[in-house]
């Protein structure tokens, strides 16, 4: 029985898959291909062999430890334009459309490490820690190659044209956009006059770089999409969007070690697949019950990108080039441009959007996924 069917029982969506070794290569490409472009959106099944179960716990309590310092101690790390850095509560609005109020949350994002050190201000918190946070990226980055590579072999890129390694070696060998990104959702304090309208965890989204690695806690639920299929034409991501809940541990995974890592695609690979990939729009709410209910959320998610210099180039499959679109010249099938542009494309338009809205200033959207 395929992932797909073991899991369309159940919630007839996001399929779960193994990609520890146990299902044949190609079979698991093909799954891996076809979740990617019909949800955009893969759980993977986690039973600590790509990534250890104890690297995940300890991420999170570091996560935690962090989060519950005195602001003191966050202030000095403060986001800035490169991205890097703490964002407060409030001070990021993914939804500027549609949100009143900034995001509940607080995040902290760390870039790319150079020889083990981090190259932005680390708070008290990590100081014992840069080790066990470069290890995590590195477990990070090891699994988006793993998976980058069965995207390569699920879209049949030929051998003479890189074959297998078609993507993963445009991830690897220089400085990129990549992000280990820290969220801590509060629940709703007492005191506080909820407004399930107004108050939302995080807007509705998409990621900006290759794939993301989600992990989440039990017992913390919250991640919604909009199916691809039931994508509001207008790009109006209101309370009348086809909004669905995606559970933290979907059926067959319950008695895992640990929840499945869920891997969503973002806009520059739907971009590069010429929209093959779908790049699908989530958020993050708070549980129905309110502030009843429901525990603080935590969650980490590690924003893979191409080395900054790549040329988003034509991707020599098929599959990818039969959606060549109208008026690309011949063997031209994606705008050539780099995945640093692509990035700063993304940003700028976030900007102008707020800019517009009057809402933030530009150092605290660049914090966006
Ligand atoms: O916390 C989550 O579950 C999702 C976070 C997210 O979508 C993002 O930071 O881009
Ligand atoms: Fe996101």
């Amino acid at each position: 029985m395929t992932a797909r069917n073991s899991n369309s029982n159940s919630t007839g969506q996001i399929p779960v898959i193994d990609i520890s070794g146990t299902t044949p290569k190609a079979e698991v490409a093909k799954q891996l291909v076809d979740a990617a472009t019909t949800y955009g959106f893969v759980y993977i099944k986690n039973q600590g062999k790509d990534i250890p179960v104890e690297a995940i716990d300890s991420t999170f309590s570091l996560s935690k430890k962090f989060f519950t310092s005195p602001i003191e101690e966050k202030e000095p790390c403060k986001i800035t334009e490169n991205n890097r850095g703490w964002s407060g509560m409030h001070s990021e609005t993914l939804d500027p459309a549609s949100q009143r109020v900034g995001d509940f949350k607080e995040a902290m994002n760390l870039g790319e490490f150079v020889q083990g050190k981090a190259q932005q201000p680390l708070p008290p918190a990590f100081t014992d820690n840069e080790a066990d946070l470069d290890a995590f990226q590195k477990y990070c980055h090891a699994m988006m190659m793993k998976i980058l590579t069965l995207f390569a072999i699920g879209l049949q890129i030929d051998p003479s044209s890189g074959g297998s390694t078609w993507f993963s070696s445009r991830h690897i060998g220089g400085p990129s956009g990549c992000t280990l990104r820290l969220l801590h959702y509060p629940s709703i304090p007492p005191s506080q006059d909820f407004k399930p309208e107004v108050d939302i965890r995080a807007g509705a989204h998409s990621d900006y770089g290759s794939i993301t690695l989600l992990f989440q806690r039990p017992g913390q639920p919250g991640l919604e999409i909009i199916p691809p299929e039931s994508q509001p034409p207008n790009r109006d991501f209101g309370p009348t969007a086809a909004w669905t809940p995606v559970p933290v541990s979907p059926p067959s995974t319950e008695s895992d070690p640990s929840p499945p890592i869920l891997v969503n695609i973002g806009d520059l690979l739907s971009h590069w697949t010429n929209g093959l990939f779908k790049s699908t729009v989530h958020r993050v709410v708070f549980p129905k019950e309110g502030r009843e209910g429901g525990e603080d959320r935590y969650s980490i998610a590690y924003f893979g990108h191409p080395v900054g210099s790549t040329v988003l180039e034509a991707v020599p499959s098929e599959m990818v080039k039969s959606l060549r679109k109208e008026g690309d010249g011949e063997g031209e099938f994606v705008k050539a441009m780099t995945a640093d542009e692509h990035l700063l494309g993304r940003l700028k338009a976030t900007y102008l959007g707020l800019y517009r809205e009057g809402e933030a200033e530009v150092g605290e959207k660049v914090a966006a996924a």
